[in-house]
């Protein structure tokens, strides 16, 4: 039995009513099989539907018609004691780190939130250990921890977005453009302890992002969607080496990706100086 299983999945969005009513097929049929530990990427043109399929997984959209199963949960009619133990075992960082921070709290209450309730068995110094190591490990200084979410970047927020997921230590993360908006080092640190998650603990991912690179990087498989419908699905080195639909073509020749493949995890990081 697979991780996660996506069988069939479509989303439609309406809006407007009567003659100016209007339908989005933004997930059309879509099936995704995902290992224990495995990292897929989506890939596709803004708009394809990559977004509404992650936030099918998590809960946040209800979709039209298709099945999501989760270690044998069905994600989509949970019974209410598996509803807490889905909402440990999945996580997602957005897109947009602006939007999924809570203005009104410290990095240390956004972080230990989680904690505190899928973690019980840390006290308040276990927490603050773990959130220290975790705010380094993003590349931000522990002493960040007593900061407000105003008082960071675009790129430190998103870095506290994955800190916050990575601490409850989840079965799936789903990352929709979480390293795009990072310079260069920071992004190897972040690919880098994501894949110390993926050895340590079997972390599994959905990775959604533009850049291909990175995708080349960091993924085992790729998904490559347009309008709403997966057009070509197989392993990285297939997809980037040989992809056989068209589209992927047009793609690939959009933004060329380099062609060595230096595992993320083998790459020197560059000294780095951390900002709180
Ligand atoms: N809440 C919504 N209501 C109506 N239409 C929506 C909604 N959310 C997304 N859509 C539409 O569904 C389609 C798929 O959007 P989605 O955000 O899933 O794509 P995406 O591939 O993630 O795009 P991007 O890379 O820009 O994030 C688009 O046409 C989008 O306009």
């Amino acid at each position: 039995m697979s991780l996660l299983s996506i069988s069939d999945l479509q989303q439609v969005y309406r809006s407007g009513r009567g003659g100016s009513a209007r339908e989005v097929r933004a997930v059309d049929h879509v099936d995704l099989q995902l290992e224990a530990g495995e990292i897929v990427g989506l890939v596709g043109e803004s708009g394809c539907g990559k977004t509404t399929t992650a936030r099918c997984v998590t809960g946040l959209v209800r979709p039209t018609g298709g099945s999501i199963t989760f270690d044998g949960v069905d994600v989509l009619h949970p019974a209410r004691e598996e509803k807490r133990r889905l909402h440990r075992e999945i996580k997602m960082v957005f897109q947009d780190p602006f939007a999924s921070l809570n203005p009104r709290m410290t990095v240390e209450q956004i972080i230990g939130e989680g904690l505190q309730t899928h973690r019980p068995e840390l006290d308040k110094a276990g927490r603050r250990t773990v959130i220290g190591e975790l705010l380094e490990q993003v590349g931000l200084h522990a002493s960040a921890a007593s900061a407000y979410p105003r008082s960071f970047s675009g790129g430190q927020r998103q870095r506290i977005g994955i800190a916050r997921a990575l601490a409850v230590k989840p079965r799936l993360l789903v990352c929709d453009e979480v390293v795009s908006a990072l310079d260069v080092s920071i992004q190897a640190q972040i690919c880098n302890l994501l894949l110390d998650s993926r050895d340590e603990y079997g972390l599994a991912m959905m990775f959604i992002s533009h850049d291909l690179a990175v995708v080349r990087q960091l993924c085992d498989r790729v998904l490559v969607m347009r309008a709403g419908s997966v057009v070509e699905s197989g392993t990285t080195d297939a997809i980037f080496g040989d992809p056989q639909h068209e589209y992927t073509r047009s793609l690939l020749a959009a933004t060329p990706v380099p062609e060595v493949r230096e595992t993320a995890a083998h790459q020197e990081l560059p000294a780095l100086e951390k900002r709180a």
